[in-house]
């Protein structure tokens, strides 16, 4: 495979390291300190009656209210088909809403386009089951890319690479490419490329659905630790013994009700 010279700052390798907390804090930007009523803390994520019915006729989602606030903690829990995906689609305006308002950062999505939906989704961190991440890129680069896209200048993509990649425990993998990697390994790259920009909203979509339960609960960990410094944290999962041990509020999905 014809492997792209490395373009990114070359870390320096190093032992294995466990995932650590200096990592910068997640940044709310001004006008997106939405009136909230939990304690006082900001709404971040707002569902009003939301329904979503695909092309085909199949039903997402249906009369669904459903609020975070900054620093919250949720798992969506639900059988397959119930739409935890869905959910979450509609969060980073992968999918819009058929009916009701989806809110996220004080922001309506359903009025959102082009390069404003853009902007909101530089907000949001997403990781997904199946990692998507550039196989002929190394572990910095993929990390880098987001930085690189978003136009941050080299030292400051070098200042953000390094506590991201600590923070998942990457460090020593740096230059390393995704074949090269375990799935647990692979899993954390993404959370390191979605956390590089210090977003205030990190969705996952089945984080842990291609792990065996020591990586699965690895990636609980360092989710339970980015929540630990603000980010506020929506996680979907099948695994009903995972979310006990983690012990975060759950919603639960059936044929796309909360109940
Ligand atoms: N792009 C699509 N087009 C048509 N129907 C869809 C589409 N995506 C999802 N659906 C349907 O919407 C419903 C909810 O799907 P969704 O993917 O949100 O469920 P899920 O709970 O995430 O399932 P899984 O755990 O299997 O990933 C299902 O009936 C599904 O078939």
């Amino acid at each position: 495979m014809l492997k792209t010279p490395v373009t990114v700052p070359k870390l320096s390798g190093t032992a294995s390291e466990a995932p650590t907390s200096k990592i910068p804090s997640p940044t709310i930007a001004k006008g997106e300190q939405t009136d909230g009523n939990k304690q006082g803390k900001p709404l971040i994520v707002s569902l009003e009656n939301v329904k979503k019915t695909y092309n085909n006729g199949a039903v997402g989602l249906n009369c669904v209210n459903f609020e975070l606030f900054q620093g919250d903690f949720k798992f969506v829990t639900g059988h397959s088909g119930s739409g935890k995906s869905t959910l979450l689609k509609l969060l980073y305006g992968a999918e819009q809403a058929t009916y009701g308002d989806v809110i996220v950062n004080g922001i309506n999505l359903n009025t959102l386009k082009g390069n404003a939906l853009a902007m909101l989704r530089r907000r949001i961190g997403i990781v997904f089951q199946d990692y998507k991440l550039v196989p002929r890129r190394t572990v910095a680069e993929n990390v880098a890319l987001v930085l690189m896209a978003q136009g941050f200048t080299h030292k400051e993509i070098q200042r953000r690479l390094q506590p991201a990649l600590k923070m998942v425990g990457l460090t020593h993998k740096a230059n390393c490419f995704p074949e090269e990697l375990s799935g647990g390994e692979q899993q954390r790259t993404s959370i390191a490329r979605a956390i590089v920009n210090t977003p205030p909203l990190l969705l996952a979509d089945e984080p842990t659905g291609n792990l065996d339960a020591e990586n699965a609960w690895q990636v609980i960990k360092i989710l339970k630790k980015l929540n630990s410094f603000g980010v506020t944290v929506l996680v979907t999962t099948h695994d009903e013994q995972m979310v006990r041990a983690a012990n975060h509020p759950v919603i639960h999905l059936r044929d796309g009700y909360v109940v």
